[in-house]
This record gives structure tokens, sequence and C-alpha cells, in this order.
């Protein structure tokens, strides 16, 4: 898209609260989402490995990484909707509203599906496959609360109109009449996210939602995105290659490469002063627009060769084939390393690089132990 200009100062908020003792945040009063220790893989390949963060109500995260870096994955296990052949182990909760008691890796598929849709939506980047063909648009939106049994009948009837125009769509009333193939692909984006949000969920989970869209409508979609999620107070993860998004949807962002996060901490202190060296090399590869983004890339290297297929990574730092720096040290998995004063084991500030960008002088002596 046309990118508008970064803003480095949206990690306005402190996550260190509710993460004391465990990886991936102990679910505090405000916590939503809280994925701890996550790893998925097929019963010979390792894909995920023990992924941890969490997102609290109104919170927006991103997480971004090249093609193949686990992205979608990460989606679809806390979703359930992992395909077969694929294994998820390790620890997700929900909560919003009802506590989270249960591990969502533990329950079945009926349960599943009664979350899904209701305290928890999906937006794909192609709308086509998220709606029925055969089905108007305004009875698909009316189903899903339908099913989960949220509104009667005729307050769902009015209630569609109500969504169809909180998303933006001309002549509500009318459009609902529609099927999916009488509307632009960014019309077809607004109905999936008008289904997305029907039932207030509490998490809603965008998997690139507009890069399938004209650029003229992305920014308005994103908009829309945002206004939604922020009236409902709900949390958000954000899946996306486009770092100038996120700089302008998220407070906070979470770096993944090999089915890894390599890095996390608010929007503004990663992409100003990223340590990784692959989120180094992620910000100079990238179209963060403005001077600030320019004068970054100028100075920052990009990322030499591809990602590896699934399976291939090396051991120890997954990111050593591809890196200028590293060294015989980086055939060890690196550490955790909290960024600045947060404190060891809180997976919401830090990175794992055996020689980090910038290194400070109190990280080097922490790290001589
Ligand atoms: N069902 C599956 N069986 C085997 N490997 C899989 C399966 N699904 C995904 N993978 C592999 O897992 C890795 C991570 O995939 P994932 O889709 O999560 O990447 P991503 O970061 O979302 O990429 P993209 O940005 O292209 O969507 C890839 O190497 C992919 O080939």
């Amino acid at each position: 898209m046309s990118a508008p200009a970064p803003e480095f100062d949206r990690g306005k908020r402190r996550h260190g609260d509710d993460s004391r003792g465990r990886k991936g945040g102990m679910p505090g009063d405000r916590t939503v989402l809280a994925v701890d220790g996550l790893d998925v893989g097929t019963r010979h390949t390792p894909l995920l490995h023990d992924v941890s963060f969490s997102i609290e109500r109104g919170e927006r995260v991103g997480l971004i990484g090249e093609s193949g870096s686990g992205k979608s994955l990460t989606a679809l296990a806390v979703m359930g909707l992992l395909g077969e052949g694929l294994r998820a182990s390790g620890d997700v909760r929900l909560s919003g509203r009802t506590p989270a008691t249960r591990n969502l890796l533990d329950i079945g598929e009926r349960e599943m599906a009664g979350l899904r849709g209701d305290a928890m939506s999906m937006v794909f980047q192609e709308p086509m496959t998220a709606l029925n063909p055969t089905m108007r648009v305004g009875a698909q939106v009316a189903e899903v609360m339908r099913i989960h049994g949220t509104r009667g009948k005729g307050a769902a009837r009015e209630r569609v109109v109500e969504l169809l125009d909180q998303v933006g769509l001309p002549d509500p009333a009318h459009l609902a009449r529609s099927y999916p193939h009488e509307l632009s692909g960014g019309q077809r984006q607004r109905v999936v996210l008008a289904i997305a949000l029907a039932n207030d969920p509490a998490l809603l989970i965008c998997d690139e939602p507009t890069t399938a869209l004209d650029v003229t409508v992305q920014a308005t979609v994103l908009d829309l995105v945002v206004r939604g999620v922020e009236e409902r107070d709900a949390a958000m993860l954000f899946i996306t290659h486009d770092l100038a998004v996120v700089a302008t949807v998220c407070e906070r962002v979470l770096v993944m490469y090999g089915g890894r996060i390599v890095e996390a901490g608010p929007v503004g202190e990663v992409f100003g002063d990223p340590r990784h060296r692959y989120t180094q090399g992620l910000i100079g590869a990238s179209d963060l627009a403005g001077a600030e983004g320019r004068r970054a890339r100028a100075t920052l290297p990009t990322i030499p060769g591809t990602v590896p297929a699934a399976g291939r990574f090396p051991d120890g730092c997954v990111f050593r084939s591809r890196c200028d720096h590293a060294t015989d040290l980086c055939e060890a998995l690196p550490p955790w390393t909290p960024r600045g004063e947060h404190a060891a084991g809180d997976r919401a500030y830090g990175f794992a690089c055996h020689h980090p960008a910038g290194e400070s002088t109190a990280e080097k002596e922490g790290s001589r132990g």
C-alpha cells in the first residue's frame, strides 16, 4: 500500500506487569490471549518453537516476518484451525467474556467452533474464501449471530444493517441483499469484517487483511479494522509483511523467523532501535515511508539469501545461515535477553541474538553472567 509515514510513538503502555513467572505473560485482568511455549509441527518436521506472547484488551499487536516464518501457523493454532497432520502443544488461554481457565489446545472441536466467530474471530487475506458465494451477504452476517445465539431473528436483521453501516458500506439495507460476486474486493472484505465483529469478539486476528485489496481502499479498510477493535476494546493480533502498516496500526510488535519469536517490544523501540539482526534486516528491506524510514534504510543491512524451507533452519540461532554477524557462538540457541530494564523472562520486551545491534554495557555484563 502507499504506506503512511511511520509513527514511532505507539508503545505508550507498559506491559511488564502481567508477565512475572510466565513466558507469555500470566493472564492478568486485562489479558485476553496468553500463548505460552507453543510448539507446532508435523510428525517429522517441527514448525513453531516455544512461541510465547500475550495480548491485552484494547491492545493491537503486530506479527511480522518473511513468508514462511510461521505467522499464519501461530494464528491458526490459536484459532484451532491447524490442518490435518499438524500437532500443537503448549498453552493457549483466551479470556474476555469468561475466565481463561482452560488450555484451548486441550478442548474439542465442538467447543472451539463455539468460540470461533464469537469470543474470537479471524479475517483472512482473501475475502472470497471466507464468504459463501450462494448466500446473500446480509444473511451471512445474520448467520454468525444465529449460530452463536447472540441475537433473535428480528434483532439480528436490524443489527446486520447497523454492522454493514459501521464498516462503511453504502446503502446497507439494500447491500445486505447482494451476493458476494456483486461486490468489489474492498466491499467483500468489509462484509467479512462485519461478520468477524458481529458478536463483539474479545480477540480479532487479522492475517494480511488488506494485501489483496486495491491500494486506494487499503487504508480505509485498515482504519475500519482499527475502529472496530477500538470500539469493542478488543485485543488484536495483526499479521503482515508490511512494517509501515504495523507502525500505523499496532502498539507492540512480535518479530518471527524460523518458527520462533526472535524479537518483541513496543513498535517505536523495535523499529527505532532494532536489536536482533533479523529485525534490522527486515527494516532495511522494508517500505517504511518518510524521512526516518529512508534514513534507516540507508544505514541498515538488508537480508541476504532466502528463508529456508520448513525443517531446514539451522540449529542454534535460526537466523545464523543468513546473518553477517554469525560466529561459532550462534550454534547454540541464543537466550532471550530482556530489553533495557525489563524483567528477565519477560517475553514481551526482548530479543534472542548472540550479537545484537547496539548492545548496551549492562547487557554485555548480564550475558557474561
Ligand atoms: N500443513 C503443513 N504441513 C507442513 N508444513 C507446513 C504446513 N503449513 C505450513 N507449513 C510450513 O510452515 C512454515 C510456516 O508457514 P506459515 O504459513 O505459518 O508462514 P507465514 O509466515 O504465515 O508465511 P506467509 O507470510 O507466506 O503466509 C512454512 O515453511 C510452511 O511451508
